[in-house]
């Protein structure tokens, strides 16, 4: 059913100086920041060639990261995102097979403009993992 590592999401404090780190200590290539405030987040995606590093900044009142980072001080490891060929079909399994999907389990548009879900950190050992939609070919 997963497919391709899409992004591994890392919240951070200090998003300007996160993205700095990226393009100036590690050399990496560093998108524009993406305001995303149906999300709660302004983002910047590192594109490593093989995968994506999200980095996330809590954007607004509401973030669903600013939790996140009350635990996390200094950031972390925040998500990861796999793409699926079929987001309803693999839901639906996923609901089969007793995991819960995040909100009110329909998919919303995420940062790529693609449709995404979220699963509870619990049902996954403590990670939460977030499905995008593979892009229709
Ligand atoms: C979609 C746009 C973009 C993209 O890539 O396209 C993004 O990725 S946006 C990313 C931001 N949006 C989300 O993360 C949406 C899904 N997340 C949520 O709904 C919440 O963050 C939630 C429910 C996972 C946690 O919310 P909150 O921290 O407020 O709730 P709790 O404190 O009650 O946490 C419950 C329980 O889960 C543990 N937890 C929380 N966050 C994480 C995490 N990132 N990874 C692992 N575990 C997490 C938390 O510690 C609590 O555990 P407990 O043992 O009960 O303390
Ligand atoms: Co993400």
């Amino acid at each position: 059913m997963i497919g391709r590592l899409n992004h591994i999401a890392i919240a951070v404090p200090d998003l300007a100086a996160a993205s700095a780190k990226y393009r100036d200590l590690l050399g990496a290539k560093v998108g524009a920041p993406q305001a995303l405030p149906g999300h709660g987040v302004t983002a910047v995606f590192v594109d490593t060639g093989n995968t994506k590093v999200e980095l996330l900044e809590p954007l607004g009142e509401l973030s669903p990261i600013a939790a996140f980072l009350i635990k996390n001080p200094s950031g972390g490891m925040h998500h990861i995102c796999f793409e699926v060929a079929d987001l309803a079909e693999a839901a639906a399994k996923l609901v089969e097979g007793g995991a819960r999907i995040l909100g009110d389990g329909t998919p919303r548009i995420g940062a790529h403009g693609l449709p995404v879900l979220f699963l509870h950190p619990k049902d996954f050992d403590g990670t939460l993992i977030e499905l995008e939609q593979l892009q229709s070919p």
